[in-house]
C-alpha cells in the first residue's frame, strides 16, 4: 500500500481510528507504507498529519503498528519534512518555512494553517549550511523513534516537491555551496539523510522514495529527467542485447 496522507492525527498525535484504518488494509506478508509522518515541528505543514519526533507520538503509533502486525502485515513509516510547503503557524517560534534557496512557491497554491483556514504560502527562507546537520539528525532520530514505535522499517520521503526533492531539483535549488549546482551536490542532503538513518536503524530496513518526473508546485529538474531517460534507454538496450 502506497503512502497516503489522511489528516487523522489531531495535534500531530495518531488517533485510535488510525489503528482500525491500517489494520483493515493490512494482509499477511503485505507491505504497508504509512502516511507521511513529520520528523520535526519544522518539517510540518499540513493540518492534522502525524509526527514521530516526541514520545507522545511514538506511544500513540504503538497501537497502530500492533494492529498491523496482528494481521501479519509489514509496516514502514514514511519520514517527511515539507520544507517550503508550510506556514509560520506550523513553525517553531512562528518563523518562516525553510527551503534550499528561499524561492517563493508559485502563486495559486495555498496552505491550510492549524486554524483551519487556507493562506498563500509565504516566501520561505534559505537554510544555512550549518543548519543541515541538525535536519539530518532529525531524520536519524525519527528513524530510531519509528523502530521504537514498532515499525519494521522506514521510507525517507524524497519525492513530490518536499524538502529533499526541493534540494534535488534545480528549480528550487540554486545554491552555490556543496549542496547545489552539480547532480552530486543536489543529491548530497538525501545521501547524508540515508547514511544517518542507516546508521540509526540499519540499511536493511531503509527505503527512499524519489519522484524524478513529478513537478508538484512547479518543482522540477530537466537534467535529472534527461539523465534518467538516458539510463532507461541504456537499460532497455541492455535487455535487448
Ligand atoms: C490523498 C492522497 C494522499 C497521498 N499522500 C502521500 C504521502 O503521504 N506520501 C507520498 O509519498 N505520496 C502520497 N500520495 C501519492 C500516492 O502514494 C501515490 O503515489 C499516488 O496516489 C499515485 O498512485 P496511483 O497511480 O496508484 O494512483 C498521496 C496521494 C493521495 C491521492
Amino acid at each position: 500500500m502506497a503512502p497516503l496522507t489522511r489528516n487523522r492525527a489531531p495535534g500531530t498525535v495518531p488517533m485510535p481510528a488510525m489503528a482500525t484504518y491500517y489494520s483493515q488494509r493490512a494482509t499477511a506478508g503485505g507491505l504497508v507504507i504509512s502516511e507521511a509522518t513529520c520528523i520535526s515541528q519544522q518539517g510540518q505543514g499540513y493540518l492534522n498529519v502525524p509526527g514521530i519526533h516526541c514520545q507522545e507520538q511514538v506511544q500513540a503509533w504503538r497501537q497502530v503498528t500492533a494492529a498491523v502486525h496482528a494481521k501479519g502485515g509489514i509496516f514502514f513509516c514514511q519520514l517527511w519534512h515539507v520544507g517550503s510547503v508550510s506556514h509560520p503557524d506550523y513553525q517553531p517560534d512562528g518563523g518562516l518555512p525553510v527551503s534550499p534557496s528561499g524561492l517563493p512557491i508559485p502563486e495559486g497554491f495555498t496552505v491550510v494553517t492549524p486554524k483551519g483556514r487556507p493562506f498563500p504560502h509565504p516566501t520561505p527562507r534559505a537554510l544555512e549550511v550549518a543548519e543541515l546537520p541538525g535536519i539530518v539528525q532529525d531524520y536519524a532520530r525519527a528513524a530510531a523513534n519509528a523502530i521504537a514505535a514498532g515499525f519494521d522499517g522506514v521510507e525517507i520521503h524524497g519525492a513530490n516537491g518536499y524538502l529533499l526533492d526541493q534540494f534535488w531539483k534545480d528549480s528550487s535549488n540554486q545554491r552555490t555551496d556543496a549542496y547545489g549546482g552539480s547532480t552530486e551536490n543536489k543529491a548530497r542532503l538525501i545521501l547524508e539523510v540515508m547514511e544517518a538513518a542507516a546508521a540509526a536503524i540499519g540499511q536493511d530496513r531503509l527505503a527512499l522514495r524519489l519522484s524524478p518526473y513529478t513537478d508538484n508546485r512547479s518543482i522540477r529538474d530537466d537534467s535529472i529527467q534527461r539523465a534518467i531517460d538516458k539510463n532507461v534507454w541504456l537499460v532497455q538496450l541492455g535487455l535487448l542485447l
